[in-house]
């Protein structure tokens, strides 16, 4: 649809776009980063047509943009600018019909029924129909930015333009134009090429991504081709860190303050433990990374108060959302900052130890209720019902783990448990062989995340090492309670 060949140009002399080749297909959506100043403004001037190029070539549909006069261009292209206070005389709905000028050979006398169609869909998809007799000057700095995209839209043209038109949007409004934008992409085969300061809403909506500095191309491609941490931080030159969406294959970015964040001092510490009747407790004094299978808040995240909560046998799992964050209200803990996990071991049973060496310090709390022990080997065996036993392991590391290492530590933690099972000779009472788990043991890893850092956590390193030993003592002796007060 669009191919820019060695285009170089600017102003009074100044090169500011220097040699640029890339196209767009038709249906598709091409996003331009790149830092303030670097040429995205001049380079949409250029293919619009407003400013002249010194080098190189402009095609659309394979002619040279020149090759079109003003109308004819007008029909191919629709330029949203960014926000132009001189133009606000107009109600809503005559600034959106200015866009079905191109298409009219003598204004309002040729205005069609297809015209009037086209306004009206242009501002029912952007949200400003119940405007349309108010003047641009009283609406909001969104609101007028909504009507100029309306008023892009219903020039009906096969290439848009936008210089950032998610300025001033609340995430609602983002997301209303944008997802409305894609939807023309898709069922229209609208092409556009559009500006984004947002590189993460850039990354959402795009097709391909255009990443400028001073006037070059620095990278062109997929999201995951140009959303690049180490590339981002250079030509931005700010501290990123890249992180996947959570349900889409467009990397994300966040800012990593360069002064850290003055965060409370914060260590591993036994004296965090209580027990009560109703829950084995640790509180931290600053918020731990944590991942974890817990029944409340798993995942990945950052908490600092941990519950491993004792219900009764005939607890009902199948409410245990609600039930669960009740508990947290009613016993004023804050559901956004707490991790629970539910035992039916008594909280009498826990084995809790702190394990230092050399720079290494971890706590491990461990409840094992041992009763329905599961070799995971002959699992596929089981048509029963599951029986619910669970051992709740947690370790808490002073230290800065990487993503690596908080994976390797739940590899270690599960082998060092498995190892206690055999250890303690506890048996699938299914198939008589040794129990590696229960059917629903959960595993919790919090690390302070200060300190030096920790790359790996498997038995090569310290932090693996202690891991390894801790856990299996921990559930040797946890295991060693619940029989005590059991009779198995
Ligand atoms: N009309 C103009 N006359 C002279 N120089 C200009 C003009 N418009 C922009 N420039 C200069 O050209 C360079 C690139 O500006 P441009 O507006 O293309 O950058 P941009 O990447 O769009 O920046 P921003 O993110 O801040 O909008 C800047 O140094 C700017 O000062």
């Amino acid at each position: 649809m669009l191919k820019v060949n060695e285009l170089s140009g600017g102003y009074d002399g100044k090169q500011i776009v220097k040699n640029m080749t890339f196209h767009v297909e038709k249906g598709k959506i091409l996003g331009i980063l790149g830092p303030n100043g670097s040429g995205k403004s001049t380079l949409l001037k250029m293919i619009s047509g407003v400013l002249k190029p010194t080098r190189g070539e402009i095609m659309i549909e394979d002619h040279p943009i020149n090759s079109y006069d003003i109308k004819q261009l007008a029909k191919k292209m629709a330029v949203l600018p960014q926000l132009n206070a001189s133009v606000f005389t107009n109600s809503v709905y005559d600034a959106v019909s200015l866009g079905r000028y191109p298409h009219q050979s003598g204004f309002f006398s040729t205005w069609s029924k297809e015209d009037e169609n086209l306004v009206n869909r242009a501002m029912e998809s952007t949200g400003v129909s119940h405007y349309r007799n108010r003047h641009l000057e009283f609406l909001s700095g969104g609101e007028q930015q909504r009507v100029f995209i309306a008023q892009a839209l219903a020039q009906d043209s096969e290439l848009l333009l936008l210089d950032e038109p998610t300025n001033h949007l609340d995430i609602a409004h983002q997301k209303q134009i944008l997802d409305m934008i894609r939807m023309q992409v898709e069922l229209n085969g609208l092409t556009v090429v559009s500006i984004f300061h947002d590189i993460n809403l850039a990354s959402l909506y795009c097709d391909e991504l255009l990443l400028i500095e001073n006037g070059e191309i620095r990278a062109f491609g997929e999201p995951h081709e140009v959303i690049m941490q180490d590339q981002i931080a250079d030509v931005y030159q700010a501290r990123v860190v890249t992180y996947p969406h959570p349900e889409l294959p467009k990397p994300q970015i966040t800012m990593m303050p360069t002064n850290e964040l003055e965060q409370k001092q914060s260590t591993i510490n036994k004296n965090n433990f209580k027990i009560t009747d109703e829950y084995v407790k640790y509180i931290s004094p600053s918020p731990l990374k944590v991942i974890s299978s817990a029944v409340h808040n798993a995942g990945i995240g950052w908490y600092d108060t941990f519950l491993n909560r004792a219900i009764a046998p005939e607890y009902d799992i199948y409410n245990v959302k609600e039930e669960t964050e009740q508990f947290l209200q009613h016993n004023h803990f804050s559901p956004t900052n707490t991790v629970v996990m539910l035992t039916a071991v008594k909280t009498k049973c826990a084995a809790i130890q702190h394990f230092s060496k050399d720079n290494v310090e971890i706590s491990v709390m461990v409840t094992a209720g041992v009763g329905n022990g599961v070799d995971v080997t002959k699992a596929y065996l089981r048509e029963d019902e599951p029986h619910i036993g669970t051992i709740n392991t947690w370790v808490f590391i002073n230290g800065k783990l990487t993503d690596e290492a908080f994976i390797q530590a739940m590899i270690t933690a599960t082998e060092a448990k498995t190892k206690a099972m055999a250890d303690q000779q506890i048996k699938d009472p299914l198939t008589n062989t040794t129990a590696t788990s229960t059917a629903t043991d959960s595993l919790l890893i919090a690390a302070t995340q200060q300190g030096e850092e920790m790359p790996y956590a498997g038995p090569i390193t310290e932090v693996g090492k202690l891991i390894g030993r801790a856990v299996f003592e921990v559930t040797v002796s946890a295991i060693k309670k619940y029989k005590d007060h059991t009779i198995l």
